[in-house]
């Protein structure tokens, strides 16, 4: 049984359809945001970005068992579906549109449809967590899902690709809103909705929002921090983004990437033996990977390279001279629970991160 939902809720590919060729014939622009529940701001503000842009919004709540590999978190995965629908329910936005009349009017926009498909819906044939006892049609996004995030996962970015390319098929959006939290995923589905010719969204309507934050820790909202204990939370995570923040200071004063990346790893270091050195609940802190990668290759940048030979290489495609970007990201486990968090180093707006 569903929760109650202000919102329809489809949770077959054909109803949803059924609903999606109606609005198709209104000529509607449809909005989409990809999500696994246990809903936050993170996800609220893709939301939001959607209804500013689209007579319709579409959200997904689906925990893609492909993506998980057999020793993760697929079964203790948050699920808090009921609140997700509540706080669906309260999203609005007003909007300045032209009417058929051809004057601005405002109105007030809120999520048209939740997809919630179920695992056989999005696998008819089964899916099995171990790659090599898959069968059937997977996405694999080659040479750009085995480095950073793909080092420690490395079926993850398959798992993804999958069940996005099947979320784009079934849901058919005109622009889509992925988390810059998850800035190799968003910039590996642009490049896979380019390399599959996709019309529903073409790469340009991927639209990647930058990472909402909690006010005063700065720590990324992710649906994962539910895992961690009060102390983690306000003691040892937050410390991810300000290692990031002190390798930022040293490359713009010119250091060079080792020397980054170091100033990073001491910080959590610094961290991790003050929270072992106070007494009380022990706060077990280990840095999984901290390191700078080229948007473009998501190759790993050479030890002694600075920002000024980085701006001053060429490199094809918008992404050189002044602000060249560079993805510093980051991984790390706070007791059970593993963060990850980047910023960009140079000029989002060179990743086409939106403002
Ligand atoms: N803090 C955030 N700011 C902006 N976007 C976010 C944030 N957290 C998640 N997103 C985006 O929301 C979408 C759905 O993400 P997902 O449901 O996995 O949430 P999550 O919080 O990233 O969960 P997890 O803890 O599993 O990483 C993704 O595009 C993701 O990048
Ligand atoms: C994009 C996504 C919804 C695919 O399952 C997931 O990886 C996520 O929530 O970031
Ligand atoms: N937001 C990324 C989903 C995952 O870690 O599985």
């Amino acid at each position: 049984m569903l929760p109650p939902s202000t919102i329809p809720i489809f949770t077959s590919v054909a109803s949803y359809r059924e609903w999606r060729r109606k609005v198709a014939e209104g000529k509607q622009s449809v909005g989409f945001v990809a999500t696994m529940g246990a809903l936050h701001e993170g996800h609220l503000s893709l939301g939001r970005r959607s209804l500013a842009a689209n007579d319709l919004t579409v959200l997904s709540i689906f925990v893609n068992p492909a993506q998980f590999a057999p020793h993760e978190d697929l079964a203790t995965y948050p699920r808090t579906l009921p609140h997700d629908l509540e706080l669906l329910s309260s999203l609005s936005l007003s909007v300045e549109i032209k009417n058929g009349a051809g004057q601005l009017e405002r109105v007030t926009r809120t999520p048209s449809a939740v997809f919630l498909p179920t695992v056989p819906e999005m696998y008819p044939a089964g899916i099995s967590q171990d790659v090599s006892e898959q069968k059937g049609t997977f996405v694999d996004v080659k040479g750009y899902g085995h480095q950073m995030e793909g080092r420690t996962r490395p079926t993850f970015f398959r798992g993804v690709a999958t069940v996005v390319t099947k979320l784009f098929n079934a849901v058919e959006p005109t622009r889509t809103y992925f988390g810059q939290k998850d800035i190799q995923q968003a910039l590996l589905l642009r490049r896979m909705t380019r390399d599959l010719l996709l019309s529903h969204p073409t790469p340009e309507n991927l639209f990647i929002v930058p990472t909402a934050r909690d006010s005063s820790s700065k720590l990324a909202l992710s649906s994962r921090n539910a895992y961690l204990t009060d102390n983690e939370r306000e003691h040892a995570a937050p410390s991810l983004y300000a290692a990031l923040q002190a390798g930022r200071q040293a490359w713009d004063a010119g250091e060079s990437k080792e020397s980054c990346v170091q100033r990073a790893y001491a910080l959590i270091s610094e961290t991790a033996e003050k929270l072992n050195s106070v007494s009380g609940e022990k706060v077990d802190l280990k840095l999984d990977y901290i390191e700078m990668n080229a948007p473009e290759s998501f190759d790993v940048l050479g030890a002694t390279v600075t920002r000024q030979q980085w701006e001053s290489e060429a490199v094809q495609g918008g992404n050189s001279g002044d602000g060249r970007a560079v993805i510093f990201s980051g991984a790390m486990w706070v007791g059970r629970t593993r963060l990850i968090d980047n910023i960009i180093l140079g000029n989002p707006r060179n990743l086409g991160i939106m403002e």
